[in-house]
């Protein structure tokens, strides 16, 4: 048989090679990094600079210091925050996967559409599981997808967390948050010498390409879907278990004297330890608090022995002076905490 070339010649068609983000897809960027490396930090300063478009912010909770997370991230942005999320049980990777992307997508058709959407991982999550449910869920038809995940490294403390061996042998936290990125932020230099700070920066590299492999975990590839879900279910345990939170909430004014020392005690002296007789060691310290002589609300924030205790814009007014705190570390016990917090920093109690 003869082709009529003019006539059956197929036309071409043009191969969808990299086809982008479907019309209407809205894009995640997922904030990352240890405790305390500045990711709100970041958010704020992004929320600040941009204007014009909607912004929708999630932030991941840790422990049961959620009410307070929540708190302190409202008040420090104000009004930028568009919405709210509640991820059930404290840890997104875990819980964003069941409830998470159908957490936003109701939440878009309530509020409409979002121009963006940033989300902030807790410190101690493993941001691979957070990513591959958002390339498992577009298989699904997601309104959105993964742009991209932001790591950011804390000049000071972030070669100590990459270093810290874990039990198991595993990767840590830190390593992992690193190695995931698509781009990594060095933060706080204005913490660390110019020598310091190369040393950071080489570090980074070394250990992105000794723990390249992890990048395999988000590819979109042809893998199907089972497997996927099998490569999500295998990182759960990703939260490092000897890292506890200990929250409370007390109300009354403090001593800002007595407040200083009790930190000190704790974050530089290190003279509190648990029933065990172990030694208290705080990674991340956050909290508002009350001064008799002030009518705003003090933020505290520490990081490993740095701390800050700065006045917000936020008014106490009729609202009751109640002193909430967190702290993320090991070795912590609450009864321990709370009790000596109670008699030497509240003022009233019998030794004030
Ligand atoms: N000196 C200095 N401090 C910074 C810088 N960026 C952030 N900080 C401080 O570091 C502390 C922690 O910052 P956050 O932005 O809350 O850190 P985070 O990563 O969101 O913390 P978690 O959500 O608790 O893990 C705060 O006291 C900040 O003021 C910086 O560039 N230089
Ligand atoms: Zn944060």
């Amino acid at each position: 048989m003869m082709l009529d070339e003019d006539d059956d010649c197929p036309e071409l068609v043009p191969i969808d090679t990299q086809p982008g983000p479907p019309v209407g897809q809205i894009p995640v960027t997922i904030i990352t990094g240890y405790l305390g490396a500045g990711k709100t930090t970041l958010l704020n300063y992004i929320l600040t600079e941009q204007h014009n478009k909607r912004i929708a912010v999630i932030l991941n909770e840790f422990g049961e210091g959620s009410a307070l997370e929540k708190s302190l991230a409202v008040s420090q942005a104000g009004e930028l925050y568009e919405e709210w999320l509640e991820l059930r049980n404290g840890c997104l990777c875990c819980s964003v996967k069941d409830n998470g992307l159908k957490a936003i997508e109701n939440l878009m058709e309530k509020k409409g559409k979002f121009d963006y959407i940033l989300l902030e991982t807790t410190g101690l999550a493993d941001p691979g599981a957070v990513a591959s449910m958002f390339w498992v869920d577009a298989e699904l038809g997601s309104d959105i997808y993964l742009d991209g995940i932001v790591t950011v490294i804390d000049a000071k403390y972030g070669l100590q967390q990459l270093a810290e061996e874990k039990a198991d042998g595993l990767v840590n936290e830190a390593a992992r948050q690193i190695a995931v990125a698509d781009l990594t932020i060095i933060n706080k230099t204005d913490l660390v010498t110019e020598e310091e700070l190369k040393e950071v920066k080489d570090t980074v590299r070394v250990d992105l390409s000794e723990v390249l492999d992890l990048h395999s975990f988000d590819s979109k590839d042809g893998a199907n879907l089972a497997e996927k879900l099998q490569l999500v279910k295998s990182t759960r345990a990703h939260l490092d278990k000897s890292i506890l939170t200990v929250t409370f909430e007390i109300a009354g004014d403090l001593s800002e004297d007595a407040l200083n020392a009790f930190i000190q005690d704790l974050l530089w002296e290190k003279i509190f330890c648990n029933k065990e007789g172990q030694p208290m060691s705080v990674i991340r310290l956050k909290g508002i608090v009350s001064f008799a002589d002030k009518g705003h609300q003090v933020m505290l924030q520490g990081v490993h022995e740095l701390y800050e205790l700065n006045e917000t814009q936020q008014l106490w007014e009729e609202n009751p002076r109640i002193n909430r705190l967190v702290f993320i570390g090991r070795n912590l016990d609450k009864d321990i905490l709370q009790e000596k917090f109670v008699s030497t920093v509240l003022l009233g109690s019998e030794k004030n």
